[in-house]
C-alpha cells in the first residue's frame, strides 16, 4: 500500500503551514498538493486493481460492485465475520453499509469493527437510515469503540450518527429519514467536522475524513472542510449512487489517504453524473453511462475538478 507519493501524499496535505501562504481558489489554502494526491489516488486505482470488500446491503450490492470495477478497482461481498475478518488481510479497506439488517448483524457487525480495528484495518461506514431501528441503532453505537477510517453518508444519515456517538446534541438533530435525506448538507457541516475530529482522535495514524453527499458534497478531515459542487439530481433517482460512492471511496481508501479518498470518490461521482446526465434518456441508462464515465474518466479530469475550502 505504502510507496513515496503515498506517503507524501498522506503527511503534506495536514500540515497548514505548508500550504497557508498564498491565496488560491482555497481561500488561504493551496490545494495544489491535494489535487497531485487526487491524480495520484485515481492514477494507483487503474494500475494497482486493489481489493476493496464490502459487506452491505442486498438492494444495491451489484451496483457497488460495478461501480468499484469500474473505477479501477475489484470487489469481494461478505456477510460471514471469519470470512470478512480472513479477507481483511488481502483487502487494501472494507465497506460496510447497514441499509438492509438481519438479525445476525447486531453481533456479526460489530465483531468485524472490533477485528478491523485491532488490526489497524482501515474501513468506510455508510449509516444508511441511522437513526431507524433499535437493531441499527445498537450497531451503530458499537462502532463508537471501533470507529472506520471514513464515514460516507447523507446530511440526515451524518447528523444522526454523531448524535447517536454523543458528539452534538440532540437539539441539533432532526428528525431520522429513511434512506433519503431530509437534510441540507449544510446542516451537517458542524456534525460532520466533530465526527472527524472524532475519527481521527481514534485513527492510528490520526487521519480520517467524513464525507457528506448531496446537491453540492462536503468533504472534511476534522481541520479543513472542503465543498464539490456538480453531479446530477438524476443520482437520486437510481438506488445506490451513495452506496456505490461509498464503495469506490474504500477502493481509493486502499490506495490513499482518507482525505484524498474521499475527495478523490466524490468528484469521480460528480463529473460521472454530469457525464451520465447528458447522455441518459432516464434512469436506467443513467445507471448505465454512469458506470461507463466511471470507467472513462482520467486522473487529471477528476483531480482538477471544482472544490471550494470552508
Ligand atoms: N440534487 C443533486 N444534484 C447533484 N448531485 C446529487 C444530487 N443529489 C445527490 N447527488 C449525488 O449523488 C450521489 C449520491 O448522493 P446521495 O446524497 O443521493 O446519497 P444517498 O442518499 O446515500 O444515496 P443512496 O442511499 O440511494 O445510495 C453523490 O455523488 C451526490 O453528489
Ligand atoms: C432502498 C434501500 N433500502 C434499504 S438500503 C437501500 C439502498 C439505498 O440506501
Ligand atoms: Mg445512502
Amino acid at each position: 500500500m505504502s510507496n513515496d507519493s503515498h506517503v507524501h501524499c498522506g503527511t503534506s496535505i495536514h500540515h497548514p503551514t505548508e500550504c497557508a501562504d498564498e491565496q488560491h481558489e482555497g481561500g488561504s489554502l493551496d490545494l495544489a498538493p491535494l489535487r497531485e494526491c487526487i491524480a495520484q489516488a485515481v492514477r494507483d486505482v487503474k494500475s494497482k486493481t486493489p481489493l476493496a470488500q464490502s459487506f452491505t446491503n442486498f438492494v444495491t450490492i451489484n451496483l457497488v460492485a460495478n461501480a468499484q470495477l469500474a473505477a479501477g478497482g475489484t470487489a469481494a461481498m461478505s456477510f460471514l465475520p471469519d470470512d470478512v475478518i480472513d479477507t481483511a488481510a488481502i483487502s487494501g479497506a472494507d465497506y460496510i453499509n447497514v441499509g438492509t439488517l438481519l438479525p445476525f448483524y447486531k453481533d456479526a457487525l460489530p465483531q468485524i469493527a472490533r477485528a478491523f480495528h485491532k488490526n489497524g484495518h482501515r474501513w468506510v461506514l455508510d449509516p444508511v437510515a441511522a437513526g431507524i431501528g433499535k437493531t441499527r441503532t445498537e450497531i451503530l453505537r458499537a462502532f463508537r469503540a471501533a470507529p472506520p477510517t471514513i464515514v460516507r453518508g447523507n446530511a440526515s444519515e451524518i447528523i444522526a450518527l454523531a448524535t447517536m456517538w454523543g458528539l452534538i446534541s440532540p437539539d441539533e438533530a432532526s428528525r431520522p429519514a429513511g434512506v433519503e435525506s431530509v437534510d441540507d448538507v449544510d446542516a451537517a457541516v458542524g456534525p460532520a467536522k466533530k465526527l472527524a475530529q472524532f475519527l481521527a482522535d481514534a485513527a492510528p495514524d490520526h487521519q480520517a475524513a467524513v464525507a457528506v453527499s448531496g446537491a453540492v458534497d462536503l468533504v472534511t478531515d476534522g481541520a479543513q472542510v472542503y465543498r464539490l459542487p456538480g453531479g446530477s439530481a438524476l443520482m437520486a433517482k437510481i438506488t445506490g449512487a451513495g452506496c456505490s460512492l461509498g464503495g469506490v471511496t474504500a477502493t481509493y481508501l486502499a490506495v490513499a489517504e482518507p482525505l484524498t479518498a474521499a475527495l478523490a470518490a466524490s468528484l469521480l461521482y460528480n463529473r460521472a453524473g454530469e457525464i451520465a446526465e447528458a447522455k441518459a434518456e432516464g434512469p436506467g441508462s443513467f445507471q448505465v453511462h454512469l458506470l461507463d464515465a466511471l470507467w472513462n474518466l482520467t486522473p487529471e479530469q477528476v483531480s482538477s475538478s471544482p472544490i471550494t475550502v470552508g
